[in-house]
């Protein structure tokens, strides 16, 4: 038997309806047949070939992605495609590039912090591409603290101008994507200062390059910060430095909406909280739990079909050997970060609907819910990107030694993916913010009844004297039961770390102290949201044979198997006991087997085309070892029998007579 037989026989033991699945994954009929169509339409336009490169210079990789990058563009207004079909043909297309920028950065910066004045003059002309925009906050020496930003915007009353200035090296803009060699105009985000005054850090809307010639504008030194991790990966974007020499722009640049500087130099704050200046980062935030679950999804999708293929030791009388998918310890690796993969699809819904929330709040100036939207946005970035860059390393591992190959596709995956640990907000400094806002939560609670996703911390009291009463490995498979348990020991952990705090005469002395217990407190607070929001998404109708049941087992693989990752905590903070611990373990091992059967039906149902997962041991067909062997050959290296250096460095070694003695 071939690969190809072992997932037909595979695809035949699935207990559910795969086409239903596939429509529960992406969340409804229409968004499913939206990213399937766009999946496809780049599938099986050779334009977007990508199996070339890893063989290509940086040079000729950046050229060839500005080449799809613009034969995208002209697809999107030739086949006027919506903005969603547009997201989703950029999605699939695989390679970051200035695009992402404008699209998920610069068009969300000028929507969101731009007055409705900026807002008709600059939203037409970066919806059409006629400029094209970055977002320039970080700088050479701060990243993680915004208002530790040096680059000044200065206000000239004489000329009703800012003048934007790089006054040290480390103020230089450090990383911005698209902006090295692409972007005519960048949202830079500087330190406004009037008449000698500081005002905070403010976003400004500077030209960099010229619209006719492309140019650099006089005062702009612009440059790509240099190659970065993994080959291809991240190396298709011109991240890039950028400083400013006084360079004027108008008053009416800089962005009003939260503040306002009048003609005759008055700051003006407006109604709206200043943190709204960081409200593109908390849009992308969300954006970026949702990328999550596609990068896992796809990582493990290759990592589930070539267990099922690859085989190893336990044949008996000449037959065949064990399907590695079939090793407990491989499916106690691997189900987990296909459970995670669903979590982390559910919870970015749930967190999408939370910001539209607030974004309707906002615009009836309905602030109240914006502090625990920060938290649930910068929360869940740090857990699901953490999750899922260990996640796709592991995948690798799963996949041994052909897991290292980039015709994987794993290597380029994790080396593209694990920057989001980084950008758009450090992890630690992400779970240090939900930390602040667990806190404070719990120190108001007197006055003000905890809502939201904080409502159990405003049930602290039974909370924090109940017991668990699981008494069999069956009483696990009980939502209730879980939630009570993550409750508990977040509702516990933050207890005791806010105690603890205000023992300190210093409050900030006391949360720097605490911080590490507080990091963890937060993952506490963030892993039970994502629980609560499968278990949540399991209430509502979800059509299809055997499709609930399905995500049913694989919301307890998930609750469960963080249980046994964490039971320290669980078991520390008094609300389990090591027995009741040990059969959570022992109900994650049979849900296991109830996972076995339909473990490929389920990463069939991600939907995955084979260009989108450039692996060879994912393949649909599973035609893994024929294609491995046909992408080997393809290597620049097989060319000819005799390589190049061969006759001028290898030749001259193996033809010297030395003598033994003489060495
Ligand atoms: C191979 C395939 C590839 C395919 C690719 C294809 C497609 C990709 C598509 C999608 C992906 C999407 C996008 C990403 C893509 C690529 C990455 C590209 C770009 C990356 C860009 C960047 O990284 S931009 C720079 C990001 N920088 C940061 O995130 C900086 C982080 N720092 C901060 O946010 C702040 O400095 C801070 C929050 C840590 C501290 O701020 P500060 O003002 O000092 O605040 P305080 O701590 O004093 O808090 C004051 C109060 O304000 C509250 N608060 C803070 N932030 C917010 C907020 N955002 N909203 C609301 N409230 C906030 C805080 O809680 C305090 O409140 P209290 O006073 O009540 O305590
Ligand atoms: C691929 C990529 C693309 C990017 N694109 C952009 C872009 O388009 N535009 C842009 O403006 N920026 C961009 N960035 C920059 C990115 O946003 C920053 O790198 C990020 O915000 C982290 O900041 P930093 O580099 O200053 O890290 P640092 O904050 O210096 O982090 C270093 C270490 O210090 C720790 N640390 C920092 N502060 C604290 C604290 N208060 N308490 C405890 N520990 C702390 C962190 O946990 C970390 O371990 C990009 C970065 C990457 C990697």
């Amino acid at each position: 038997m071939e690969g190809v037989d072992y997932l037909r026989d595979e695809r035949k033991k699935s207990e559910f309806d795969v086409e239903a699945m596939k429509v529960a994954w992406a969340g409804s009929r229409e968004a499913f047949q939206v990213s399937d169509r766009m999946a496809k339409l780049v599938a099986n336009d050779p334009v977007f070939e990508k199996f070339s490169k890893p063989t290509l210079g940086r040079k000729e990789m950046f050229k060839n992605t500005l080449r799809k990058a613009a034969y995208a563009w002209k697809l999107i207004n030739d086949l006027h495609l919506t903005e969603e079909e547009a997201k989703w043909l950029r999605h699939y297309i695989d390679e970051p590039n200035y695009t992402d920028l404008q699209w998920e950065m610069f068009v969300p910066a000028l929507e969101g912090q731009g007055s409705e004045e900026q807002k008709r003059k600059w939203l037409p002309l970066a919806q059409t591409m006629q400029i094209i925009g970055t977002y320039a906050q970080t700088e050479l020496a701060h990243g993680s603290n915004v208002q530790g930003l040096e680059t000044t915007a200065t206000f000239d009353h004489e000329t009703d101008q800012f003048v934007i200035h790089s006054p040290t090296l480390t103020s230089s803009k450090w990383w911005p994507g698209g902006m090295a060699k692409v972007a005519t105009h960048a949202i830079v985000y500087a330190r406004l200062i009037i008449d000698g005054h500081f005002y905070g850090v403010h976003g400004f809307i500077v030209q960099l390059r010229s619209l006719e010639d492309h140019s650099t504008l006089p005062g702009i030194t612009v440059g790509d910060i240099g190659m970065k991790f993994g080959h291809g990966a991240y190396n298709t974007m011109d991240n890039g430095v950028l400083r400013f020499d006084r360079v004027r722009i108008p008053r009416n640049q800089m962005l009003m909406r939260v503040s306002q500087v009048t003609k005759e130099g008055k700051y003006v704050q407006s109604d709206v909280p200043r943190q709204l200046a960081y409200g593109t980062m908390v849009s992308v935030r969300q954006t970026i739990v949702s990328d999550a679950s596609k990068a896992l999804s796809r990582a493990v999708c290759i990592a589930t079909r070539y267990s099922a293929i690859r085989r190893q030791f336990g044949s008996h009388d000449g037959g065949p050997e064990t399907q590695v998918i079939d090793y407990k310890t491989q499916q106690s690796r691997l189900f987990p970060l296909l459970a995670s993969a669903f979590a982390f699809r559910f919870v970015s819904e749930w967190l999408k609907s939370l910001q539209t929330d607030v974004k309707q709040r906002l615009e009836a100036k309905d602030f109240s819910t914006l502090p625990e939207a920060h938290a649930c946005t910068a929360g869940l970035k740090s857990l699901t990107t953490a999750a899922t860059a260990d996640g796709i390393e592991e995948c690798r591992k799963l996949c041994g030694g052909h897991g290292y190959l980039i015709s994987s596709g794993l290597p380029e995956l994790y080396a593209y993916y694990v920057p989001a640990c980084t950008y758009e907000g450090e992890n630690v400094v992400m779970m240090l913010q939900v930390a602040r806002f667990l806190v404070k939560t719990v120190s108001e609670m007197s006055y003000k009844q905890p809502v939201g996703t904080a409502d159990y911390l405003g049930r602290m009291a039974p909370l924090m004297h109940n017991n668990c009463d699981v008494q069999t490995a069956e009483d696990w498979l009980n939502p209730s039961a879980i939630v009570k348990a993550f409750e508990t020991r977040a509702v516990r952990m933050i207890v005791d770390c806010s105690q603890r705090i205000a023992k300190f005469e210093n409050q900030e002395e006391g949360f720097a102290e605490l911080s590490t217990d507080l990091v963890e407190a937060s993952l506490a607070h963030c892993q039970l949201i994502v629980v609560s929001t499968f278990i949540q998404r399991l209430k509502q109708e979800i059509p299809g044979k055997g499709v609930k049941q399905s995500l049913e087992v694989l919301c307890y693989v998930y609750a469960l198997y963080l249980l046994h990752k964490h039971q320290g905590d669980f078991l520390a903070t008094g609300y389990l006991t090591s027995k009741q611990a040990s059969l959570a373990n022992d109900q994650l091992k049979t849900l296991y087997s109830k996972v076995r059967p339909n473990a490929i039906a389920l990463v069939d149902s991600f939907n995955h085309t084979d260009h989108y997962l450039s692996s060879v041991l994912g393949r649909y067909d599973g035609n893994v070892y024929p294609k491995l062997y046909e992408a080997a050959r393809k290597d620049p290296l097989n060319d000819s029998d005799i390589a190049d250096g061969i006759n001028q460095y290898v030749q001259p070694i193996l033809k010297q007579k030395l003598h033994l003695a003489k060495l």
